[in-house]
């Protein structure tokens, strides 16, 4: 149902939809039209919380007609990342808090088990929908049950290996499987590669179009006959429409492709699907990223990922931004470096705009690779590129460089090569959660032999780290840097190298050390202050490095002061120990020096603003400088009091 004080005027067969399950009863007129009410909610909530807008607009007439055919729950319906699942979550008992979506305490941005039971299988990162699948169908299949298993893939995301790795088992695994190629000819920016040409192919050959042309539904077109071909073993895609033999030949059934949007043609190609348990199909939906929004449908990105924005202009209300945000200072550095370097090349895996290689490669077309949504390509593409004498720079989101790690351990760091890996969105991201936040790069890379790890400030730190990675040729190197804005720093127009493994002391006291490792230094000198304020005198220190780590910069704060405290935007097991480690190693922690090492919480934490996280995660100034009192043997209530003198 909807909320009493939020829901739009106006939508009868939304509105009247009690349970998820009376979407069954409907007619094909009314699903339509329940079409329509699910797409003008969800633009309107979108332009109040922001959110990836495209791609739940291209799926609005595809989850109606999968949730009418199919008996979800029961019938498993896994969304492939998971990002274009708003019109879902309205249709599946979570319209009442649809507009929390991606607010702290809210809805999340992407599929999640602990949601709902309509969300079987979490998700956000591309392309595990396949396997996962293929998982629910041995499972099932073992229990001897019969329920369907359905995963909805993009064509973006069918870049990725993992995608192959399922299809390639699919067949082996089960004869019972549904997956929708759910093709709008665009990942985040224009799909690349072979098999996006390949299903453009698909998509433009004579069949496809003359359906459209006719207006005539390709079920209604397809004989019963052949359908019943179908049921026998037959092969018969390659007659049926346009081809999909790729598909074909790993032991799909290929339909399609078909217009995803027309909502009878749906409905009746997915209810003769439905029926097919002799071998696993993959139903080639064609649709339309930003579908029935004319500012989405024209915009560059289809309106991936918005913020909010008004809906009779869809102008977006981005906030006026204070200072250039890291990844703009990253695309200016590295065009800088590779104007004077012409070994200097840039990797992205479908993020050309994310990770600002988009500005790079206006600059330097032939010298940026683009290679899907495939970052264990990515790491090992820009490996043979090192190992000729290349110096690639790998620019990946931390999270989505968790899928590379065999290749930066066996094909990067265990070969030494000069690798540099710009690693974006590192630390907590806000509205996207905990799927997307970069809590880990420093712990899984730190415990590599040979990987040099900075991680920036600020963002004229950021230019020094590129200056950095560019003049470092020994071995494979990494710099990380927040999502968002610098802190309005002066930037040198050309950038000096950083003395590899040395940091630097910001101020200097006597009492209480803190050693900061990346973005949570203005936070460290605003804790340093209320420290001072409560006549704690207090040393900052940025690490620059967490590895090389300074030893003599450690030691000497270790040595000097009675309280450490190292800071940073990362899981346990990275700086902190690394930290940790050295000091027991040379017994300096045998003495009665109070070391504390706030990292991020033990916990996957939900999605809020990133303000909000960093306090609960007790990594903003009042925690640190909290830690540091505590550690000295202050009682709650008088930090509590010097939080509130602060
Ligand atoms: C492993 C991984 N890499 C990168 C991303 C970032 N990402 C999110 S959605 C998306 C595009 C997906 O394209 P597609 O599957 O076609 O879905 P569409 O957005 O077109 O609906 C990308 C690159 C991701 N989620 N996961
Ligand atoms: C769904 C997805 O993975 C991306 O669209 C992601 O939300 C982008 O995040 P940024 O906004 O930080 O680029
Ligand atoms: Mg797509």
């Amino acid at each position: 149902m909807p909320h009493p004080d939020t829901a739009l005027p106006g939508a009868p067969v939304l509105d009247t939809l009690e349970t998820p399950d009376a979407i069954r009863n409907l007619t094909p007129a009314q699903l339509k039209t329940l079409a329509d009410e699910v797409r003008t909610e969800t633009i309107d909530v979108v332009s109040k919380t922001g959110g990836h807008l495209g791609s739940a607009l291209g799926v609005v007439e595809l989850t109606v007609a999968l949730h009418h055919v199919f008996e979800t729950p029961r019938d498993i319906l896994i969304w492939d990342v998971g990002h274009q699942t708003y019109p879902h979550k309205i249709l599946t008992g979570r319209r009442d808090r649809i507009r929390t979506l991606r607010q702290g305490g809210g809805l999340s941005g992407f599929t999640k088990r602990s949601e709902s039971v309509y969300d079987p299988f979490g998700a956000a990162h591309a392309a595990t929908s396949i396997s996962a699948a293929l998982g629910f169908c041995a499972a099932r299949d073992l229990k001897g049950e019969d329920n369907r298993v359905i995963a909805v893939i993009g064509d973006g995301s069918m870049s990725a290996g993992m995608a192959y790795e399922a299809m390639n088992n699919a067949a082996e695994t089960t004869k019972n499987l549904t997956v929708i190629l759910n093709d709008n000819d665009m990942s985040i920016a224009p799909p690349v590669g072979g098999m996006s040409a390949y299903l453009a192919n698909l998509v433009s050959g004579g069949a496809y179009q003359a359906v459209r042309r006719w207006g005539k539904s390709v079920a209604e077109r397809l004989p019963r006959s052949l359908f019943e071909l179908v049921r026998k073993g037959e092969e018969f895609s390659r007659t049926y429409v346009t081809g999909g033999t790729f598909f074909e030949e790993l032991g799909f059934y290929y339909v399609g492709p078909i217009d995803g949007h027309d909502m009878e043609n749906l409905l009746s190609v997915l209810k003769r699907v439905r029926g097919i348990t002799d071998r696993p199909v993959l139903v080639h939906v064609v649709t339309q990223k930003g579908k029935g929004y004319v500012p989405a449908e024209t915009a560059a990105d289809k309106y991936h990922g918005v913020a909010k924005f008004d809906v009779i202009t869809g102008e977006q209300s981005k906030p006026k931004a204070n200072a250039p945000g890291y990844t703009e200072v990253f695309a200016a550095e590295l065009i800088k470096r590779a104007h004077i370097d012409p070994k200097v090349v840039a990797i992205t895996a479908a993020m050309p705009s994310g990770t600002g290689l988009d500005r790079f490669s206006e600059v330097f077309p032939d010298r940026t690779y683009d290679v899907g949504i495939a970052e264990q390509h990515a790491v090992t593409f820009a490996a043979g590129l090192a190992a000729d004498g290349m110096k690639p720079f790998c620019a990946l989101y931390s999270t989505f460089l968790q899928r590379g790690y065999d290749q930066v351990a066996h094909d990067v760091a265990l070969q030494d090569l000069p690798v540099r890996f710009a690693i974006d969105r590192a630390g907590l991201v806000g509205a996207d959660g905990a799927t997307h936040a970069g809590t880990f790069d420093i712990g899984y890379l730190g415990t590599l032999p040979g990987m040099m790890i900075m991680a920036a400030s600020d963002e004229a730190e950021l230019a020094a780290m590129i200056a950095t990675a560019t003049a470092y040729d020994d071995g494979p190197s990494a710099f990380r840097y927040p999502r968002g804005e610098g802190v309005g720093v002066e930037i040198p127009a050309l950038a000096e190298p950083l003395q590899v493994g040395k940091g630097r002391i910001v101020r200097e006291g006597s009492k209480v050390a803190i050693l900061s490792l990346g973005a949570r230094l203005q936070e460290s000198l605003k804790a340093a202050d209320w420290l001072a304020a409560r006549g704690l005198s207090t040393t900052v220190a940025d690490a620059r490095f967490a590895k090389p780590l300074d030893r003599d910069l450690v030691m000497q704060l270790a040595k000097h002061h009675e309280c450490l405290i190292t800071v940073e935007e990362g899981a346990m097991g990275g700086f902190g120990a690394f930290v940790l480690h050295y000091l027991a190693a040379e017994g300096a922690l045998d003495h009665g020096l109070k070391i504390r090492t706030l990292t991020l919480p033990d916990v996957f934490q939900d999605h809020d603003k990133p303000e909000k996280m960093y306090a609960d995660a007790g990594l903003d100034a009042h925690g640190i400088a909290a830690a540091a009192m505590k550690a000295l043997g202050f009682s709650d209530a008088d930090i509590a009091k010097a939080a509130v003198k602060g």
